[in-house]
Formats: structure tokens, sequence, C-alpha cells
């Protein structure tokens, strides 16, 4: 699919460059269009943003140009009022859907199955044999039984890939309910990624879907992820130079604000949606594996019937040879010589266990249905498999582990710790002297901050951005802050986005009196430790000294310990010499150190239990501080007294030796930046053969989401997780009940693991599963006796039969240790966060 892609981009190209050169493309505009104020032809927009012409883009003035032609100010955004004609003229931002498969398709599917088509051939060549030996309508009988088994089979898979397929198209829909934050009547306000019109301005920050194609109004360190467009891995700087962003892309670092100039169909994601049909399914590991197993099975089958057919045959002409009757035919003979082959026939038919797909579509088709009733997104039977073979999973913390509400609970300013419980200012900043260090403190969150405090139209005040943010900018207002009056007194010059590489955010203020203040926000000890001075009650500065950091370092600690995230704010006052293009690194004055809370989801324990009882080793790797991610994994039981917890940098540090040593007892990872978490699931994947299962939020967990067997990516707000986290478990703990339908073969440490009867009655599902097919062939053996040339069977050949069937078991161990990981892909699931708008799986 990726590559089908890529393939379509480039032939794409390479016509936008041939139109280049055959000279301009005369567009004409509609007189509609003329008439609402709007100068420019959505084909001519589109095609400059998507052959990235910038200078067609000079031509018409840069985005200032585009914004007047498209009759929108970049200030106020486009109004409510006239979106209809901008739907009517501009394109809706929708993609045309794939019409849906239909049952019959699926039916289709079902029997492309190479165990059925065998049946078939045999269907076939038994009723042929059946009407030439016995006659209509006796001759029918083996045949018609056959066939009812295909069909049975057929319709069990073809209903259950049919309902799965309905479930999804209806999760397929709530995902790509996409929020998106634009200017709109000159408030930013929150949409519908559908509502976005050409005009919009729209504000970007890391993580975010590009919703549509657009132009760079302005932006702070934006980088693109274009992967999924071009398959480029590396990064693009989205800046003057290359101002272009396009629908599907993802925003991995920075922030900014683009103007949209085309929507849905018309751009190059819509374009490229048009050149691609439909990517074929894939068949999960199991099933390919089962597949080569009964196709051997039906292979030697096979063989041996042809063998018989030939032995037979040859016995009779010898015979007839030396009767000396070889030229001597009569109907006798040629009936003897259909028997033959119908005996041949007979052996395909029981060689070939149809019972094997049918139970394995069961079961899948169970613990899918079990997945989906979490809402987790499964597009394909195979994930439950290889979600079944996780014997690990590395998730992070905020958001997956915790409720990601979070709320200012404690601060540390002037030297003094207040617990927030009122709402009151009074009980931080008791007297007069400290209002200087409140209007700091006031400028430290509102001046340094990506999020905003908007007014909807009702004038209720909201706050748009991250969880961290916001309780920051939440706690400012309950001081009494003004976020419109502050932003309209300082200018802002500057601005070095959070990200989790930095783990700090700074910013470059001009004050009202043009002098330049920087601010700085972020993890408690990296803030801590570009401090040299720090603020007291009146509002002077006094140098640390190693004790006050000493100290400084205590309370952050006891923060940490609480479980709160901790953040330290700081700023700096620049003399006029100072260059006015970096925000300082050192020399800041500390302002405060504040503790957030974010509680645990209650759920979590018990997802964790869930799993460590299904022998899946729980790992939380998280950008917090040391001490919080303890505090956090000790509640949610990740965290044993046996278990390690090491920091990103001890880690990234460790000589190979050192990291196989660790890992096994590694359980918590403080302060990684993103690659730590990719280089703790490589390890785990090469050097312990671990199935390893990632949650994440998708940006700063992509690397690691890439490289894991599973990939769960929850989106910046959070999910179920939990309930995800059960089903792995249980899905796992299911399937080595089994006795399997096998998947953890190739991991030395599961040798031991292979008593196949270990818990098998705990499991409802399988015994379910069993009893219908047993059932099944009860049914075909004792009633459908001349359907499916069967006779009703003695106790003593029923016993037989179990007998037989039994030892197929120690054959299923064997089958265990055929390694099934290599031939597994690598998956990805989203819940809808960052997936593209169309919505393919191009995981
Ligand atoms: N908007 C922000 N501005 C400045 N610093 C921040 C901001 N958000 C978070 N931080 C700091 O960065 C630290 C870690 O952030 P990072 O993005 O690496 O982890 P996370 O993804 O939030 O957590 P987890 O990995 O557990 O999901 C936090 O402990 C906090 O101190
Ligand atoms: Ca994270």
């Amino acid at each position: 699919m990726e590559e089908k892609i890529r393939v379509a981009l480039y032939v794409q190209k390479a016509a936008l460059q041939f139109i280049d050169a055959a000279g301009r493309t005369e567009y004409k505009l509609s007189g509609e269009a003329r008439e609402a104020g709007f100068t420019i032809d959505p084909d001519e927009l589109a095609s400059i943003v998507r052959g990235h012409d910038i200078k067609g883009l000079k031509h018409y003035n840069g985005v200032e140009g585009i914004a007047q032609k498209v009759s929108v100010s970049l200030n106020e955004g486009v109004h409510e009022s006239d979106i209809p004609i901008r739907q009517k003229i501009y394109g809706i931002n929708r993609y045309t859907e794939k019409p849906p498969r239909t049952f019959l398709m699926f039916v289709w599917d079902a029997l492309q199955d190479l165990t059925l088509i065998i049946l078939m051939v045999c269907a076939v060549a038994s009723i042929g044999v059946g009407l030439a030996t016995e006659g209509w309508p006796k001759g029918l009988y083996d045949g018609l039984g056959i066939i009812l088994s295909i069909f049975l089979v057929v319709m069990v898979t073809a209903i259950s890939d049919y309902k799965q397929s309905l479930q999804f198209r209806d999760l397929d829909k709530e995902k790509k309910k996409i929020i998106i934050q634009v200017t709109r009547d000159e408030r930013r306000q929150k949409i519908s990624i559908y509502d976005l019109v050409v005009g919009d301005v729209v504000h970007l920050s890391i993580g975010d879907q590009v919703p549509a194609d657009g132009i760079l109004i302005s932006g702070h360190s934006l980088v693109i992820d274009e992967s999924s467009l071009s398959g480029e891995s590396e990064p693009v700087n989205i800046d003057e130079e290359r101002p272009f962003l396009l629908s599907g892309t993802k925003v991995q670092d920075g922030s900014g604000k683009m103007l949209v100039t085309t929507v849905g169909m018309r751009t190059e994601w819509g374009k490229l949606m048009e050149t691609l049909n439909e990517g074929g399914q894939d068949e999960t590991p199991l099933q390919v594996k089962l597949n080569g197993v009964a196709t051997i099975i039906g292979k030697i089958g096979l063989t041996f019937a042809v063998i018989t057919f030939l032995v037979l045959t040859g016995r009779f002409l010898v015979e007839k040879a030396i009767k000396h009757k070889i030229t001597d035919w009569s109907s006798t003979d040629a009936l003897t010589l259909i028997n033959y082959f119908a005996v041949s026939v007979t052996i395909i038919v029981v060689a070939v266990p149809e019972g094997l797909p049918l139970a394995v579509t069961l079961s899948l088709a169970f613990a899918m249905k079990k997945l989906m009733n979490d809402r987790a997104l499964v597009r394909h039977l195979s994930a439950c498999e290889t979600m079944g073979s996780a014997n690990c999973i590395c998730t992070d913390k905020t958001g997956t582990l915790t409720t990601n509400h979070m709320v200012v609970d404690k601060i540390w300013i002037c030297h003094k710790i207040t617990k927030i419980q009122s709402n009151k200012y009074e009980d931080i900043f008791q007297s007069e002297t400290s209002r200087e260090v409140l209007n700091i403190f006031l400028q430290a969150i509102f001046q340094n901050t990506n999020s905003e405090v908007v007014k909807d139209k009702e004038g209720k005040t909201s706050i748009l951005g991250t969880p961290t943010e916001s309780a920051l900018l939440e706690f400012g207002l309950i001081l009494g802050g003004d976020f419109d009056a502050q932003r309209r007194e300082c200018k802002i010059i500057k601005v070095e986005p959070f990200n989790s590489v930095r783990k700090k955010m700074s910013v470059l203020v001009a004050l009202p009196g043009g002098r330049m203040r920087a601010f700085c926000k972020g993890a408690s000890e990296i803030v801590l430790g570009m401090c040299d001075k720090v603020i007291d009650e009146s509002g002077e500065t006094v140098t640390l000294s190693e004790e006050q950091v000493g100290y400084i370092t205590d309370v952050i600690n006891s923060f940490a310990s609480e479980a709160l995230r901790t953040l330290c704010l700081a700023f700096k006052d620049l003399n006029e010499s100072s260059d006015e293009n970096s925000i300082p690194e050192s020399g800041y004055i500390l302002i405060t150190v504040v503790g957030i809370k974010d509680p645990v989801r209650p759920e979590v324990r018990e997802a964790v239990q869930t799993c460590l009882a299904a022998g899946i080793t729980v790992r939380m790797v998280t950008g917090d501080n040391i001490n919080t991610a303890i505090a956090i994994a000790k509640e949610c039981g990740i965290l044993t007294s046996d278990g390690e917890a090491v920091e990103g940098p001890e880690f990234r540090n460790m000589s190979p030796d050192e990291m196989k040593r660790i890992i096994p007892k590694l359980q918590v990872m403080a302060r990684s930046l993103p690659l730590d978490k990719h280089t703790l699931v490589t390890q785990l994947r090469n050097t312990f053969r671990d199935v390893v299962a990632v949650t994440g939020d998708g940006t700063n967990d992509a690397p690691a989401l890439h490289e894991a067997d599973i990939g769960l990516a929850m989106g910046i707000a959070g999910t179920e997780l939990v309930g995800v986290v059960q089903e792995v478990g249980a899905v796992m703990s299911d399937n080595r009940e089994n006795g399997q339908e096998v998947f953890n073969e190739i991991n030395s440490r599961e040798m031991e693991k292979i008593n196949v009867f270990r818990g098998i009655f705990s499991s409802w599902m399988f015994i379910g599963i069993i009893v219908v097919t047993v059932a099944f062939q009860v049914i075909i053996v004792e009633f459908l006796g001349t359907f499916a040339s069967t006779v009703p069977l003695s106790w003593q050949l029923w016993v037989l039969s179990v007998v037989i069937g039994a030892i197929s078991m120690p054959l299923a161990v064997v089958i265990k240790f055929i390694p099934v990981k290599n031939n597994s892909p690598k998956r990805q699931y989203h819940n809808g966060y960052d997936l593209l708008p169309s919505g393919p799986d191009l995981a």
C-alpha cells in the first residue's frame, strides 16, 4: 500500500513538472465566485500548493496575497456567514469513500481458501463419479455432503468478516471525527475537520495532523513528517522558503498557523486516493501457518490418492493383460475404474482437515469481537493474533496510565510550599510586596505558553491547549490573571516550542518599555540547572547558593514522590546588547516550582495485574521525572521490589552488556527521549526475542510505535487503553490455554509452557468453539448419513476416532515450534488521533 502511494506520488510529481514545463495553465474563475469576492480558481490554488510552486506563490504576493484572493483576513479568519459559499466554490473537506464491500464479496473471499477449493474439486468429482456409478439421485449424496460442509465454513467466515467490517466502518467514522483549532470571527475555536473551508486559519501544534492543503502563515520551528504521503522518513522544515503544508501529514515539532487553500478531493491526498484502488486483505500469521499445514496434508493426501489410483489401475490392467483381455472392455470395467477414482477422491477428502479453518475462524472472530467491544481498533483478525503473542508491554505514562486531567496541586514560591486547596491567591501571596512576584509569575504563565485562554460566543472562558499547559493557565486565572491583557502588553519576539527532546519551552518577549525578557519553563531539574538566581518575597533577586539548590532539589523530589508532575518557571532580563535572535540557555532567575496532579486511572492497577498474571511484563517509559515515575509506577503495580528504575540519560550511556543485564529487570524508565524508548524496544525484540506491544501518544512515541510488533497510538487525550491492556492479557491467556487452533514458539522461555492442558477449562471461548466443532462433526456423522456419505458409528468406532484425534495433540505441539514471528508483519493500530483523513490502513 505504502509503495503504491509512493509510486502514485512520483507519477503525479512528474506530471506536474511536465505541466509546468509546458507553461502555466490558464484557469477560468466562475462568475459566481467573482461575485462572492473570490479572485482565484480552486484548481489553480490546488496546483500551487501541490506543486510546491514557490514562483506561483510569489506571483500572488505570498500568503497575504492568497488570503486576499480567497477573501479572508489572516487575523480574523473566515466569517461563519460565508462558509456555505466557500464550500460551494472551493468544495468541502471530505474524501469520497470507497464503496463498502458487500456480503457477497466476503463470501467470494471466503471461497478463495485452498482447502475449500480442494474440497470443491472433490465435491464435483464425487458427484460425477456418484452419478455414473450409483445413478440419480443416490449418486449425488456424497458430493452434496461435501458441499454442505463447504457452505458452513464459508458462511461462518463470511458472516464474521462482514459483521466485523460493518463494525469497523462505524469506528472508522468515529475516529475520523478529528477536532482542530481555527481562528474564525476573530476567535480561536475548535471545529470538526469536516467543517474546514478554504480560507480558514488553522493552528497547528506538535502531534497534530495537517487537516487540508495550505500555506504557512507563521510558525516556530515547524517540522512536518510527510512519510504518510511520500514515504520519506526524513522530516521537513516548514518556513518561508518552503511554506507548503499537505493534508494527511503530521506536525512532528514546533507550532504554526496555516491558511487553508485546498480541501477534500482536490488536495494531494484526495488526488492520490482517486488514483489508488483498494489494497488486498492479508492473511493472519496463524492462517498462513494453518493453510500451510492444510496444504501439506492436502499434498500428502493428493500424492497418496494419485498413487492409490495408479496402483489400483495398474493392477487392474495387469490382471486384464494376464487374462489377455486388454482389448476387451465392458461397462463393468469402466465402472471399476471410476470406482478406483472415487476411492482416491475419498482419500483427499479424508485427508484435508476442513474442521481446522472452521475452528480457527471462530476463535479469531471471538477474540476480535472482544477487542472491538473495548473499542481498540483492529482492522484484521490478525491483530488479535499478534496481540495475543505479545509478552511485553512498554507503556507511556501520561494519558495512558493517568487520566491526563491535570491540576496544579502544590507550588513552591518565595521559599514556601503551598498546597492549593482554596481558590484564593491570598494563601500564596500574603504580603503586599509580593504583588511584584505575582506579576512576574503570571507573565511567566501567560507569555510562555502555546495554549490559549479563549472566550466563546456566550463569553464563557475556556482553555485550548495541552493538559500540562492548561493546568498552568487555569492556575493563572485562579490567581486573577488576565490572559488577553498580558498578551496585549508584551510582544512575543521568538518562541522555542516545547518538545519531548528539549523538555522545556522558552520565549523571548519585548516588555512595554521595549526591554527584552526571556521566559523558560519545563522539566524541573533541567530548568533549575539553567538558573543561578531566585526571586524572593519582595521581588528581589538573590543568588542561588549551593545549599539552596540542594534544598530546591529536595522540594522537587518531595513533590515528585507524591506522583506530581513538576515544572520550574524562570525568567531572565536581557540587556540592550544581547542578541535578539537567540533565547538564552543559562543565567535565569527561578520563580517557582509547580507540582501538577494527574491521577492514575482507577482501572489501571487491575489491568496491570491481568497482564502480569498472563506472563506479560509491563514497563513504563515516560518523559517525566524519575520520582514522579516511580511513585506512579508503584501505584499502578508496575514497579515491584525487585524491579529497576533508570533515567533515560543513564540508560542511553550504558554499554551493550550493561543494557543486556538491566533490561530484564527494568520496569521504569524516566526522563526518556523518544529515542530511548525506541532503543529499549529494539533491544527487547532483537536481543530478548520478545514480542513487544507499545502504547503511546503517537507524537514523541512515534519511533517506538513503529519499531514495536504492535503499536497502539492512543492520541493525546488518551483513551480506553486499560481495555486494550486487559484484552492483550485475556487474548493471550486464551491462546495459551487453547493448546495452540502457536504464539510464542520461538521464545525459548515459553518452552516449558507447552503443557497444552493448562487451564484449558477456564477458557469458555475455547470450550464453546470445541463444542460447536464437535457438535457439527457428530451431526454430520450421525444424522446426515446419506448426505455426507457417513454411517452412524458404533461406540467402539467413536472411541477409536477420539484416540486417533488425540494423537493429533502431540502434532499440535510440534506445530507450536514452527516459527511464526518472521512472517507476521508488524502492525500499528491507531485510535484515530493520528490517522490519515481517509483512513486507509497504511500501517
Ligand atoms: N508544555 C510544556 N512546556 C514545558 N515543559 C513541559 C510541557 N509539558 C511537559 N513538560 C515537561 O516535560 C516533561 C516530560 O515531557 P514528555 O513529553 O517527554 O513526556 P510525556 O509524553 O508528557 O509523558 P509520558 O512519556 O509519560 O507520556 C514533563 O515532566 C514536564 O516537566
Ligand atoms: Ca508520551
